[in-house]
């Protein structure tokens, strides 16, 4: 692959990997063999009990396996020394899991000391990890983690996880315990901090809409770790491989793909028919909607930005078209997701307009825009559920 350069991240390997915990009869995690890609996100999702956090957990050997093999960038990590195995792989937990009696510095600072790396490399090295989550060091440094919110506690612990530049990074619901919108925030660091570092990243959460926000991958897990479906997820939302995997995905899966496509990932037809309100005239412009038996026009500014809809039957008395007309009101731009342009469709009563780079018009969606991408997925992805209406082949 072209951009395989910049993958810091390797890829691990699970192969037949069981745990039984002493004392149970049934194993914990029974006979589950997977590839985790270098460099992507990979989630593991599953109700309550069936053993994400000790698959996670083998990977690093805080929990040992019963049996099967683990490579990690093609080392077997059974038989590395264990604490050795531990100072590669960066690890992040629910509330943070600081030390209490360790400043923000120190806890940052464990692994890279444990490494033996002297202090000034140290002390830089603190700073740039709380640069990059978002902590500004003079202010932050020297705090402990009673200080901190809790999502400023989050961060450390991402800033820790990262702070000997592991290969991988393991989070255990690393935002399970802040509220949603500080989650959603730590969400989007993640994302930007991820397409600079390019980890393998673990990542256990039993929020099916982190995931796919998420994940380049997401493992769907059942009883036992058993791997039920383990794919992208638009894969997943448009082809559940089961009725399982489909109640974990729960209702509205065809607006939860609504956020996993973009406005430039589907056809916006340049289909209004525009005037500009400063150079055309009322008269020549309802001339032309005449011609083209057009109801509506698009009035745009000198830049090609749209400012208002002029209803044809507006134009016989007016003067001027800088003062007719309703505003334009939401618009969406290519960047925006398909679920953005749908509140903006319904908003704007059947459909949108699409703005490029500088703010100027390209074209329009509707809900025929929306609806034909989500049947394109399906298709894309296998089997679809026949929807109502359409004849399958
Ligand atoms: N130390 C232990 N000794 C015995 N059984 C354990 C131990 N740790 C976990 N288990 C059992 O192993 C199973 C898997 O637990 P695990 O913590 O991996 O699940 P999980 O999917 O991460 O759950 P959750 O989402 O609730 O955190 C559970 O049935 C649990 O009770």
């Amino acid at each position: 692959m072209a951009d395989s350069d910049n993958v810091s991240g390797v890829e691990i390997q699970l192969d037949q990997v069981t745990k039984r915990y002493p004392g149970s009869r049934e194993p914990a995690v029974r006979d589950v063999s997977m590839t985790i890609p270098a460099g992507k996100i990979v989630i593991l999702v599953g109700p309550s009990g069936c053993g994400k956090t000790t698959t996670m957990r083998m990977i690093n050997r805080l929990i040992e396996p019963t049996s099967g093999t683990i490579t990690i960038g093609g080392e077997d990590a059974l038989r590395l020394d264990p604490d050795t195995l531990r100072r590669k792989i960066g690890y992040a937990i629910q509330q943070a899991g600081l030390f209490p009696h360790f400043t923000v510095a120190q806890n940052i600072a464990v692994v890279p000391g444990l490494l033996g790396w002297n202090r000034s490399r140290i002390r830089e090295r603190v700073d740039e990890m709380m640069d990059l989550v978002g902590l500004e060091p003079a202010d932050y440094r020297d705090r402990y983690p009673r200080q901190l919110s809790g999502g400023q506690q989050q961060r450390v612990g991402v800033a820790r996880a990262l702070a000997a530049d592991p290969p991988v990074l393991l989070m255990d619901e690393p935002f399970g315990a802040v509220d949603p919108i500080t989650r959603g925030n730590l969400q989007d660091e993640l994302l930007r901090l991820q397409t600079e570092l390019r980890k393998t990243i673990v990542f256990v959460t039993h929020d099916f809409d982190e995931a796919v926000k998420l994940g380049d991958k997401i493992a769907v897990l059942g009883d036992q770790s058993a791997i039920l479906q383990y794919d992208t997820p638009e894969a997943i939302l448009a082809n559940p491989a089961d009725d399982t995997v489909a109640g974990f995905v729960g209702a509205g899966a065809s607006l939860k793909q609504l956020t996993l496509l973009r406005v430039r990932d589907v056809e916006y037809p340049d289909i209004a028919l525009t005037a500009v309100e400063t150079r055309d005239s009322p008269g020549a412009l309802r001339q032309r909607m005449t011609e083209q038996g057009r109801t509506y026009a698009l009035l745009l500014d000198e830049r090609g930005r749209p400012k208002r809809w002029v209803h044809v039957r507006d134009l016989s008395s007016a003067t001027s078209l800088t003062s007719v007309g309703r505003p334009v009101g939401d618009v969406v731009s290519t960047q925006s997701t398909l679920q953005d342009a749908l509140e903006a469709i319904i908003a704007e009563g059947g459909n949108a307009v699409v703005t490029g780079s500088r703010g100027e018009y390209v074209g329009m969606v509707d809900i025929r825009t929306v609806t034909d991408a989500v049947q394109q997925l399906r298709e894309e992805h296998g089997d679809a559920p026949e929807p109502t209406g359409s004849a399958a082949s």
